[in-house]
């Protein structure tokens, strides 16, 4: 079996939103898993605000994760999946609790407090696990991939309300995609993920318009 490796050196602006972008295999998901902590790099540090995350575990670094399948709880209702976000244990305080239903309502989901996952759509339990994300209220977002599922017209809501809540909070978001027209919707910026290497950022727009041959073959 041959070795897949891996190679990046760049940064990324506090509060920058970057697209990831690049084929099947590329090592887009291993991008992310060495920012959140489940790979460990052999060589060089991933840091932030100038700590290296080295010895960080997963769950202490500054990061939040949003994958395709939402990481829903399957029998808690929506308000006891949004308040894992404040609390793994969900011992809530009445502030908290509060919080909880302000997040719930800011993603529109006022009033399904008490359903269950599966009572709900698919774009409401992306609502959901963004309720969730912004009660986290890490300064970095990771997502891989979050709307896949959803169609375009819906897709396009969420990436709305997801920019909406990036702003609000400031977070730096890296968010995988296969869509090119997320990237340029959501992304000012696009790391390209090619040939072992995760490319430096560089401008949405410009690199989807005139592709480097790596990603113009991807792209099609
Ligand atoms: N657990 C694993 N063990 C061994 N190899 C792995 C493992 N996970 C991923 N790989 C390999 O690492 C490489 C990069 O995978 P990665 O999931 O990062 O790609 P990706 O760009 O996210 O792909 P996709 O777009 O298909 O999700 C691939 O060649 C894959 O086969």
């Amino acid at each position: 079996m041959g070795e897949f490796r891996l190679s990046a050196d760049f940064a990324v602006r506090p509060g920058a939103r970057v697209a990831v972008i690049g084929p099947s295999g590329s090592g887009k998901s291993t991008l992310l898993s060495l920012v959140a902590g489940f790979l460990m790099p052999d060589q060089g540090v991933v840091a932030w605000d100038g700590r290296d995350l080295g010895g960080v575990a997963p769950g202490k670094r500054p990061v939040s994760i949003l994958f395709q399948d939402q990481n829903l709880f399957p029998h808690l209702s929506v308000a006891q999946n949004v308040g894992l976000g404040v609390r793994p244990d969900l011992r809530l305080s009445a502030e908290q609790t509060d919080r909880v239903s302000q997040a719930i309502e800011r993603v529109g989901l006022s009033g399904m407090e008490d359903r269950r996952p599966s009572a709900l759509s698919g774009g409401q339990q992306s609502r959901v696990a963004l309720a969730r994300v912004l009660l986290r209220a890490r300064p970095v977002l990771l997502l891989d991939e979050p709307f896949g599922a959803l169609g375009p017209a819906l897709k396009i809501e969420m990436l709305n309300l997801l920019s909406e809540i990036a702003r609000e909070s400031g977070a730096t978001v890296l968010m995988v995609t296969h869509d090119p027209e997320d990237a340029r919707f959501f992304a000012p910026e696009t790391v390209v993920v090619e040939g072992g290497v995760a490319h430096a950022p560089t401008a949405t727009g410009p690199l989807l318009d005139d592709p480097p041959p790596g990603l113009r073959a991807y792209l099609g």
